[in-house]
């Protein structure tokens, strides 16, 4: 699995969930680049719909800068989550795509728990087909 990732900041947090991402085998495209929030979430966005990774994960201050940013890239679905059963949810409910989480305010384990169940939550469940399908009409 190919994780596109992006910070504006950095810290125990995202060294925490980089870590984790490493210790999973997980090939990052780390996008952060001295950028801003709005480019990172951009650049994770587009490196999700590109295809250059499957998901993405995005931080800052409060997460929502990077969730913002992400979601205008159309074919985007970021949820800001900050335990793992939003995390859980956004995936099997929401079909996202963009993990987006708060620096600040998670704890490092706790961001790890949230990036786990992100990760290992399969999305969407069959029962929200139609709805995601009507998310993507959304766009036009
Ligand atoms: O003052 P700057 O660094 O632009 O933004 C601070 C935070 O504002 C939020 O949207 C982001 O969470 C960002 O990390």
């Amino acid at each position: 699995m190919r994780v596109a990732y992006g910070a504006d900041d950095a810290n125990e947090t995202t060294r925490a969930v980089q870590q984790a991402l490493a210790d999973r085998d997980i090939e990052v495209v780390d996008v952060t680049g001295g950028q801003q929030w709005p480019d990172i979430g951009a650049a994770v966005g587009k490196a999700v719909t590109d295809g250059t990774a499957d998901l993405g994960v995005v931080l800052c201050w409060t997460g929502t800068g990077t969730a913002i940013a992400a979601n205008k890239v159309s074919g985007v679905r970021a949820a800001l989550a900050w335990d793992p059963w939003i995390a859980a949810g956004a995936r099997r409910w929401n079909d996202a795509n963009v993990l987006a989480m708060s620096l600040k305010r998670l704890a490092p384990d706790v961001a790890v728990e949230v990036l786990t169940a992100f990760l290992d939550t399969e999305g969407p469940d069959p029962d929200e087909a139609a709805n995601i399908t009507r998310l993507g009409t959304l766009d036009d």
